[in-house]
């Protein structure tokens, strides 16, 4: 049996820290585990690409086939499967197909993550709708029926006082970046209860694959607190906690002891809040950004790509960025997410006119499901309240509480509209139509909703009934829309995969203990200034999905630069803060380049003694 001395271990290590800065050597990994019990784990499986050297080094021999592919061929192998089930399933229903393609997927993820994150990070494009919006919606709603093995952590309301401990039963010493969700407000969906962990899943797996972190240093959590819908509890089959979901103190209480178990434990990891329903999403985010390294997606990560989205539809006119603050801009969806772009492009109006009183410059209307909120609404929501209309300089004139969609659309001629309702179809034809009046010589049309069902419009429906010249964002994917005469109508994801994984990433490097609004502000600027006037000439306002490792790159380097120039960043492993003070943009964007995971079969090495 090879055996590893104390000292080779000691040359390993410094090895891999030299790999750190040249990422041309593979860097040896160390495993405490032999024989089956690596072939059944997924962070170390090689399957058939196990060297014979390391077969007998890890008690593998015998417990494979005896011929070796090479990860080359086992990629092209998997890629093969992928084409005939493609071909298989043409005639297949849409659902089914997503399905069989997410198991695929998924089988290959718990078989071999190497393996997977290379197929995934190589045909992003065409992967992420399956493991991401808008199929993981679909896994969610099914994941009864779909589970087969665990993945991430699950705490319920059964485990009050048990969580400390609990966090030690997570196999890896370090953790990076954690997801968490309640399952309440799964993308439009609703409340899935614990079926709701598909989210933390796919948002990580997006980690993995646009921001390079480990898939070892990353955790999933599902926070079951039990669900309210009433579907899910009459399943025999359903998975979670049976119970209606805990509120007030109650709820408090689970969340503190789990913030409390995971800073206990990994006091230097990021958690992002994922998917809760409104009122838990906004005090979360308040009770604890100030104390621990945290932030809301849906507020704060689609706040920063719709601000870069509406920017961009600034420059599609044609017109300076300071024109912003002349944007009439209707938001319908008065949730975490629409209240969050409103608080930012509020900001950013405040930012650009150097005033801070909203009266004057209010260029926003709200809308929720009961019509336009204005400020005669009865138990106005506090966080609604600032965008209540009133009567004052700008109002439009027969416009009351509650007003329609379609009524607010023909009065007020908004540059943009903008969807995160969660309500399918909701701009209509006629809502649609409506925008041809638009006082912008090219309006803006963001369906933000997920998945796609939820859509505010289709892109299709977007370009037929509100015109040619409109631009046009939706959340999950859309083909591009073919407008005759070999023009194309380009469609744009605003979604918030854009963000966050930059956020994460950059504050992690940077090794702030906060992320900060300048910092995500940092990151929406960088966002909105990646594409060219061409492109945005052209209705591209956000890269294509294929360059979200080199966009993720930019901004994580923007988010480093702002956590040093407000003088939060302690550094990240050897590189001291000091280090990260003096580098230039370049550098930094090269720092972060550096430290970004990629899938190589690295030699494996057994480490006696645990
Ligand atoms: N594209 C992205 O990156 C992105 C990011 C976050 C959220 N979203 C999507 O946005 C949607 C909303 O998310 P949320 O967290 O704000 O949810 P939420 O439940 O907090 O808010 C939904 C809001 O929509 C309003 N609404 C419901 N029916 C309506 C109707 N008929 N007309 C007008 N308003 C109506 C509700 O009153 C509420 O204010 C979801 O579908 C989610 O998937 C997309
Ligand atoms: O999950 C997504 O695709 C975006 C967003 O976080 C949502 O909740 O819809
Ligand atoms: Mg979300």
């Amino acid at each position: 049996m090879w055996k590893v001395s104390r000292a080779a271990m000691m040359n390993l290590r410094t090895l891999q820290q030299v790999r750190r800065f040249s990422l041309a050597i593979p860097g040896p990994c160390i495993v405490h585990k032999r024989g089956a019990d690596i072939l059944h784990d997924p962070w170390f499986n090689k399957d058939t690409g196990f060297p014979l050297t390391e077969r007998d080094r890890l008690g593998l021999r015998g417990l494979l086939p005896p011929r070796i592919i090479s990860f080359d061929e086992q990629y092209e192998r998997f890629m093969e499967s992928f084409r005939s089930l493609e071909k298989n399933t043409k005639n297949e229903p849409e659902k089914v197909v997503a399905l069989a393609k997410w198991r695929l997927l998924n089988r290959l993820h718990d078989r071999n993550e190497t393996l997977y994150y290379k197929v995934l990070i190589d045909n992003i494009e065409a992967f992420a709708p399956i493991i991401y919006t808008p199929t993981v919606g679909l896994v969610c709603q099914n994941y009864a029926g779909l589970f087969r093995r665990p993945r991430g952590m699950y705490f319920s309301a059964k485990d009050k006082g048990e969580m400390m401990s609990m966090i030690y039963n997570w196999p890896s010493n370090k953790v990076d970046m954690i997801v968490v969700t309640d399952g309440s407000r799964i993308l439009g969906l609703g409340d899935l209860g614990v079926q709701g962990i598909g989210i933390p899943i796919g948002k990580l797996d997006m980690y993995v694959a646009a921001a390079g972190i480990n898939p070892q240093r990353i955790l999933p959590i599902m926070l079951d607190v039990g669900t309210n819908n009433k579907k899910l509890l009459d399943n025999p089959l359903y998975l979670g906690v049976r119970q209606q979901r805990l509120e007030g103190d109650e709820y408090r209480a689970i969340v503190d002891e789990f913030i409390e178990a995971v800073y206990t434990r990994w006091p230097r990891a990021i958690v992002q809040f994922e998917d809760f329903q409104m009122k838990w999403a906004f005090e979360t985010l308040h009770r604890y950004r100030n104390k621990f390294c945290m932030f809301n997606d849906d507020i704060q990560g689609t706040a920063g790509v719709a601000l870069a989205g509406l920017l961009g539809a600034v420059r599609a006119q044609n017109r300076p960025l300071s024109d912003f603050v002349k944007q009439k801009i209707v938001v319908v969806g008065a949730g975490s997410a629409g209240i969050g772009v409103l608080s930012t492009a509020k900001q950013a109006v405040a930012r650009m006119t150097g005033d801070n009183e909203t009266a004057a410059h209010n260029p926003f209307w709200l809308l929720d499901k009961d019509g336009l909120v204005t400020k005669d609404r009865k138990n106005l929501d506090s966080t609604a309240a600032p965008f209540a209309r009133g009567f004052g300089v700008g109002e439009i004139e027969g416009l009351g509480e509650g007003a329609s969609l379609l009524e607010v659309v023909k009065k007020v001629k908004p540059h943009v509209l903008l969807g995160l309702s969660g309500v399918g179809g909701i701009f209509t034809k006629e809502v649609l139509e409506a925008m041809r009046d638009s006082d912008s010589s090219r309006p803006a049309i963001f369906a933000m909703s997920n998945p796609t069902m939820n859509a505010e419009c289709t892109a299709a429906d977007a370009f037929k009934y509100a015109g040619e010249n409109i631009v046009f964002a939706s959340g999950s994917p859309f083909e591009n829309v073919n407008l005759g005469n070999g023009k194309v109508g380009h469609v744009n994801q605003a979604n918030n995969m854009y963000l966050f994984p930059g956020i994460g990433l950059g504050t992690l490097l940077s090794g702030s203990h906060f992320i900060t609004d300048g910092m995500l502000q940092a990151a929406a600027e960088c966002l909105a200034s990646y594409m060219t006037d061409e492109q945005i000439k052209n209705g591209i306002l956000y890269p294509s999905i294929s360059s979200i490792r080199h966009i993720t790159t930019e901004v994580a380097a923007a988010v480093v630069q702002e956590a040093v120039a407000e003088e939060l960043a302690e550094g990240y492993c050897e590189v001291a803060a000091k280090e990260l003070m003096h580098m230039s943009k370049d550098e930094t964007v090269e720092y972060v380049a550096r430290n970004m995971w990629f899938p190589v079969y690295n030699p494996l090495v057994h480490e006696k003694g645990f």
